[in-house]
């Protein structure tokens, strides 16, 4: 198995200094964004990083224990030796794009290697690239965020090569936060679509739709892409019009995620109510194959319900995993109804 070194890169790299009070979160927000302006001290701090091996956008990955995936960081070394063996070169490395900071101020970074034999890489490494949408379920909850936020940045460089205004190609920083070029010099930075998450609610029973897509039984929190000039108040609006045909109000933020799938988006979770007088669901069916309403019985089975079920022993529902922002608003709505229940 491939040993992973036990250096740290030491944000000291990052030459100007830092006031004494600032709080080490503070310091190594500022010492990324170093790594981000300053290419020489990027590809300085890429020679100690932990580096994150994709092939064509799947995450190398290791099995453990009860059926779990963890990341494999690998040093700057150990890959540069792996590229050699395989034909390729260091050269390769410096397509390595950043992606964070660990709370052991280790700066981490992200390489797609694609062009490469992917056995070749996958013996070499004691690893298997796995599919993204396989993984990030059984992925550590601290682990997938990263590895979703490095396929979405790996992704972007790959179809961002040229300027779509001029079809000239465009270059990365050193860091890959930004490509410039086109021919007009212009600057490039990673795009994702907001996306508004909303549980809508009656007071006493919580609405939930299914898309054709989802596993049988799974229902989730109605999801809709916001539209350019829209407020996320008009987004969750709209959406819920267009899909369930109701009208909310009293909507309330809850919090937000990066979701990868089918391409980076910025999950928005909210909570709002409709009139229990006016709660008549009229499901657009080209949107969704079914909403309904489930009662707080309902979903805190639901919520109960543990790992995968055997053929023939599927609950009657099922919600979408704890990685998601869906499972969070669901849980919060029950939260609020367990509370409420006990004021009575
Ligand atoms: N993390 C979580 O808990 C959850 C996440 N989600 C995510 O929310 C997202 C949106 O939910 P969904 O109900 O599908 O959205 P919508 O209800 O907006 O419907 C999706 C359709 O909108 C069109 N569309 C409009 N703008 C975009 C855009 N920027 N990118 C892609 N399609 C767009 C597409 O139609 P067309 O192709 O016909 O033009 C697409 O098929 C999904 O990606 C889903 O993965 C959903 C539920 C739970
Ligand atoms: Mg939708």
């Amino acid at each position: 198995m491939m040993m992973v070194h036990p250096v740290k890169f030491l944000l000291s790299a990052a030459k100007r200094p830092l006031t004494r009070c600032c709080s080490a979160f503070v310091s190594r927000i500022r010492s990324l964004n170093r790594l981000k302006e300053d290419d020489d001290v990027c590809a300085e701090a890429l020679q100690h990083a932990q580096i994150f091996l994709f092939h064509r956008l799947s995450p190398l990955l290791q099995s453990s224990e009860r059926g779990t995936f963890r990341a494999v960081p690998l040093m700057y070394s150990d890959i540069r030796a792996i590229l050699e063996r395989l034909g390729s070169d260091e050269a390769k490395l410096k397509e390595s794009v950043l992606i964070g900071c660990s709370e052991q101020n280790q700066v981490q970074f992200c390489l797609d290697v694609g062009e490469l034999d992917q056995v070749a890489l996958e013996e070499a490494l004691d690893g298997t690239f796995v599919d993204l949408k396989k993984g990030f379920f059984v992925l550590r909850r601290s682990e997938a965020p990263l590895l979703a936020k490095a396929q979405a940045l790996l992704r972007w460089h790959l179809t961002t090569g040229f300027c779509s205004a001029t079809g000239r190609p465009t270059c990365p920083n050193q860091a890959g936060s930004q490509r410039v070029g086109g021919g007009g010099g212009t600057i490039y930075y990673p795009q994702m679509s907001p996306v508004v998450i909303v549980l809508v609610s009656d007071g006493k029973r919580c609405l939930l739709g299914r898309q054709p897509s989802f596993p049988p039984g799974m229902y989730s929190a109605l999801a809709g892409f916001c539209e350019l000039g829209e407020s996320l108040e008009e987004t969750v609006s709209r959406e819920v019009a267009e899909e369930v045909g109701l009208e909310v109000h009293n909507i309330s933020y809850s919090s937000s995620q990066h979701w990868p799938f089918p391409r980076s988006s910025l999950m928005l979770g909210c909570h709002a109510l409709v009139s229990p007088a006016h709660s008549q669901v009229n499901v657009d069916h080209t949107e969704l194959e079914d909403a309904r309403w489930f009662t707080f019985h309902e979903i805190t089975s639901a919520l109960q319900v543990k790992g995968l079920w055997s053929r023939g022993h599927a609950p009657p529902l099922w919600l979408p995993p704890k990685h998601a922002i869906a499972n969070r608003l669901i849980t919060e709505w029950a939260e609020l109804q367990r509370c409420s229940q006990k004021a009575d």
